[in-house]
């Protein structure tokens, strides 16, 4: 670890690249679930990731979180982590130095929560298990931080002396929230957090997630489909379309004025309340990762498609201040770099 300045990035991303290796009748084939990726999430900002079901928004940020297991491998790229003035390049991290950062710098709250909460033991004991060695306090005051925690979150006390099973959805989300912030990490990563609930609950958590970040200053990654969440709750987005970013600036702008053909149809799809015009559907389905177009992924759909749409991949490159596409009618000289693959 070196020491470097504090106005980084918490998290910068660079020309990720992560791949499902699977094997069907004996043929290899690479799922590039992620593709060429690059990002960074500021201080005391929440990122939102963006895009359909299947575009990479849940492998993104297992490979971002560290958290890889076959048949994922990390192609190339670099995740580098800044906690309190420390760089930590994640790829090249030992098992043991990515196992002292987890909770404590950098936590991760998942889809569902039963499986982060241990089903057959009190709610207590999971407080202990995941953050005791983190909080240097001795067992009394580290309950009674607990316990003023859970207040946060909205939680009575009397949580601790639960199984899971005895709490309903939204309480043990918010016990799922309390766990990934109790040592105040610098980012949490948060995957779907809220797409179980019903939407009254589903407000609630997330009206709370924005207490919680306002008053701890972390920073958030938080993965959803929903673009009214996003609205609600990012400072940026980021749109994904088959293993790659192609749109990302502050959320007010890219709702105001989205500019890859992609992002407009997302924000159009959106019901409006007295709207009497008919949603249209996005002509075609996402491709195969497996075997994804040449070019740019979104041409097959994408009604603004032109010749080099088919044979260039358009560049990830700025528009506007703090907004940037990857689309030839947008940018029509940018060509992305070609990535360089190891030997
Ligand atoms: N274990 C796996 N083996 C092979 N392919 C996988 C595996 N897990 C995911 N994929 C593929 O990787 C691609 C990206 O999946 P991922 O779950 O990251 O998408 P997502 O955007 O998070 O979708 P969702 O919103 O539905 O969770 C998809 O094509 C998916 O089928």
């Amino acid at each position: 670890m070196t020491t470097v300045s504090q106005a980084r990035p918490v998290v910068e991303v660079s020309r990720l690249r992560a791949y499902y290796q699977t094997h069907q009748f004996g043929v290899q084939r690479d799922v590039r679930a992620v593709d060429d990726v690059s990002l960074k999430v500021m201080p005391n900002e929440i990122y939102g990731l963006a895009g359909e079901s299947s575009c990479g928004k849940s492998t993104l940020i297992k490979t971002i979180a560290g958290a890889i297991r076959p048949p994922l491998k990390v192609q190339g790229g670099h995740v580098v982590f800044n906690f309190g003035g420390r760089e930590m390049d994640l790829y090249q991290s030992t098992p043991e130095a990515l196992d002292a950062i987890r909770w404590k710098h950098l936590s991760y709250v998942m889809q569902g929560s039963m499986g982060v909460l241990n089903p057959v033991r009190r709610v207590k004991h999971s407080f202990v298990d995941f953050a005791y060695r983190h909080i240097h306090k001795p067992m009394p005051e580290f309950m009674a931080l607990v316990r003023h925690h859970l207040g946060r979150v909205h939680l009575g006390p009397e949580v601790l002396e639960a199984f899971p099973h005895e709490l309903s959805g939204g309480m043990r989300q918010r016990l799922a929230i309390a766990l990934a912030t109790v040592c105040k990490p610098e980012l949490i990563i948060a995957d779907e957090p809220t797409t179980a609930l019903d939407v009254i609950v589903q407000k609630g958590v997330l009206g709370m997630i924005r207490e919680v970040q306002r008053e701890l200053k972390t920073s958030m990654i938080f993965v959803t489909h929903d673009m009214a969440v996003h609205a609600h709750l990012c400072d940026r987005l980021g749109v994904m379309y088959a293993g790659r970013l192609i749109e990302e600036g502050a959320t007010r702008d890219i709702f105001n004025h989205p500019r890859h053909p992609y992002t407009t149809h997302l924000i159009a799809s959106l019901p409006r309340i007295g709207s009497t015009v008919a949603i249209k559907a996005l002509e075609g389905a996402p491709p195969n990762l497996a075997d994804p177009p040449k070019g740019c992924r979104f041409h097959p759909r994408c009604p603004l498609a032109m010749d080099i749409c088919q044979q260039q991949v358009p560049a990830f490159a700025e528009v506007a201040p703090g907004h940037r596409v990857a689309c030839f009618a947008v940018n029509p000289v940018a060509v992305a770099e070609p990535v360089e693959v190891a030997a």
